[in-house]
């Protein structure tokens, strides 16, 4: 086991049987996750990337206990998650999820004070007054105003939708936050407020974040220390900027240049001097707070603030 881990996951197997065609009974199996082994330490940002269907939302699933590993274990902060009820609601409180669909991950007719006091009232407190004051904070923190908890998921856009998944996670005050593809649904201008949000909840709250992306610009913006899944294992685990810049593995080389990611220049994170188009865009100087924005890697290969038109 790590030393440092908050959570560990240890040769995680876990596969599927599927019909092998439309009208045979007989089943193949598919095996997403083969002894795949994982940590995060308290306070880091790890990436985890791969092509499609390489294992990463499986193994999102495994972490957060939406999947039962077929074999293999998970510890949270050292203690097996199955050992004992105890272990297991501290896991369960301290490790929470924000999907990729915004727009199917909101119960549509719960208005978002009732959405964010289920956690609240499970996990911290019954107080009627405690559980409101928690819910005005939890909605202030991730941008929104106090009149949006009472308002239906239908009346926001996407990234506030976003926002409010985010501020349901929050709200049992979780160690861990586990955010599958969670920008990959969004416009590339809310892409950045809400990468930046959760930039903001690790440096500000200390939170863990585990990120699942096939974006490697995304993952290069936010973690630390990036894992690269290619067929249900592990090929790969560094930190962000020598992965980027000295892949060992060649799948983990070919994933790097067939996204054209041009590692010096999306390293940079002064984002005034990496964008080309800098001194010629209209919104930049009235949106930029110097504050790094959203880096995309274009089909130029040239990397730029994601307010730029
Ligand atoms: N519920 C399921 N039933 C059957 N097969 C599944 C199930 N979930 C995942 N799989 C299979 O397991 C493998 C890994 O899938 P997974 O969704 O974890 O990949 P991924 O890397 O997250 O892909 P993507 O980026 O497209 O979401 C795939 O072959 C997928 O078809």
């Amino acid at each position: 086991m790590n030393p440092l881990a908050i959570l560990e996951c240890n040769n995680i197997f876990k596969s599927f049987d599927i019909s092998s065609t439309f009208i045979s009974k007989s089943k193949v199996k598919v095996h997403a996750l083969n002894g795949v082994n994982f940590y995060v330490k308290r306070g880091e940002i790890v990436g985890i990337v791969g092509e499609s269907g390489s294992g990463k939302t499986t193994l999102a699933k495994i972490i957060t206990n939406i999947y039962k590993p077929d074999s293999g274990n998970i510890y949270f902060n050292k203690k097996n998650i199955h050992k004992d009820s105890e272990s297991y609601s501290e896991y369960r409180k301290n490790v929470q999820m924000v999907f990729q669909d915004p727009y199917s991950s909101l119960n549509p007719r719960l208005k978002i004070i009732s959405t964010l006091k289920d956690g609240i009232k499970q996990y911290i407190t019954n107080n009627k007054k405690e559980i409101h004051e928690i819910c005005k904070s939890l909605i202030k923190s991730v941008g929104l105003e106090e009149d949006h908890l009472y308002r239906y998921p239908h009346q926001f856009s996407g990234g506030q939708r976003q926002r409010i998944s985010i501020a349901r996670a929050l709200s049992v005050d979780p160690e861990v936050i586990v955010a599958d593809e969670p920008v990959s649904a969004l416009d590339v201008s809310v892409q950045a407020q809400i990468l930046n949000l959760f930039k903001k909840l690790n440096k500000e709250k200390n939170k863990t974040i585990i990120l699942i992306s096939h974006d490697l610009a995304v993952v290069n913006f936010l973690c630390h220390r990036v894992y690269v899944m290619y067929k249900g294992f592990v090929v790969e685990m560094a930190e962000t900027e020598k992965l980027l810049k000295n892949p060992l593995h060649p799948y983990t080389y070919q994933l790097i240049n067939s996204k054209h990611l041009q590692v010096d220049e999306v390293k940079n994170e002064n984002v005034k001097s990496s964008c080309p188009y800098a001194e010629r865009c209209k919104k930049y100087s009235a949106k930029c707070d110097n504050e790094i924005k959203l880096i995309e890697v274009g089909k130029n290969h040239f990397v730029r603030c994601a307010y730029y038109e």
